[in-house]
């Protein structure tokens, strides 16, 4: 409407025409500034919403990276433990039976004699050695042999009580750590599990064959050490199969 009265030749004389023209030129000048400055803001708004988005998902890439670590590291941990607990079951356990190995039995006697002495109760120490296991390896192989070893170690395991210890000593021989117990009543038990192992049955041996155990049995004597009663034991055990086999032998 402005352009065109300032076209319009009747007001060309009018004394207001060129102040009129003046203001429009500085309105029109003022307009494309304004235009200028809002399309700048238009790129500046533009261009820190793209910076905020890829600031967004920078953030969150690495989010999910250590979340991925977290996981990882989880993960590590839970392999660390289990290898701990590997490593302790290995140290302490015989790999085959699966019964506490010569040195855990060492740690046990120890501490088993050490409460004897403190409660003056008995504590009865028992050596089991198969018989003839020489043979049964030589005769149905050492497959046979093991799983051999493996049933007797279940089985006299099975055999005692909760607190009592049972563990492999080396070999084809076992340590029995019988706490509060009589030295008779200790060798009755013994005598029942020579006849459990006496009857037991392997699919591994032929039909007939019978394996069989030997024990020497003593009480320890709570002013000696404990190693002086597991000697004992084994001077029993060899009177054991001196006498015969297949036998319990107590040295009191
Ligand atoms: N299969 C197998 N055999 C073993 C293992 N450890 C020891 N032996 C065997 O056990 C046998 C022990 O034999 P000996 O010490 O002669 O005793 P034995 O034949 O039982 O005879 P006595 O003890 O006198 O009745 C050896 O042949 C060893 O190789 C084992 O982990 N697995």
């Amino acid at each position: 409407m402005v352009e065109a009265l300032l076209a319009d030749s009747t007001y060309a004389g009018h004394p207001l025409h060129s102040a009129l023209a003046a203001l429009w030129e500085l309105y029109l000048t003022q307009a494309q500034r304004l235009d200028r400055i809002a399309r700048l803001s238009d790129r500046v708004q533009f261009s820190e919403r793209v910076h905020e988005r890829t600031r967004t998902e920078r953030f969150e890439k690495q989010l999910r990276q250590l979340e991925k670590m977290t996981r990882i590291s989880d993960r590590y941990q839970d392999m660390m433990h289990e290898l701990n607990s590997a490593l302790q079951q290995a140290s302490t356990h015989d790999a085959l039976t699966s019964l506490p190995n010569r040195r855990l039995l060492n740690d046990r006697l120890k501490q088993e004699a050490a409460r004897s002495k403190r409660l003056e109760t008995p504590l009865c120490i028992g050596l089991l050695d198969i018989d003839h296991f020489k043979q049964v390896n030589d005769t149905f192989g050492h497959d046979a042999g093991d799983e051999v070893l493996r049933t007797v170690a279940c089985a006299t395991r099975d055999s005692l009580r909760e607190y009592d210890l049972c563990g492999r000593w080396g070999g084809e021989e076992f340590l029995l750590l019988l706490p509060a117990i009589s030295l008779e009543d200790a060798e009755a038990t013994m005598q029942r599990l020579t006849e459990l192992l006496h009857g037991l049955r392997f699919d591994c041996l032929s039909e007939e064959y019978r394996i069989s155990a030997s024990i020497g049995l003593t009480a320890y004597r709570q002013d000696e050490r404990p190693e002086d009663a597991v000697a004992r034991a084994d001077a029993a055990l060899l009177e054991a199969k001196r006498g015969g086999r297949n036998r319990v032998t107590v040295a009191a």
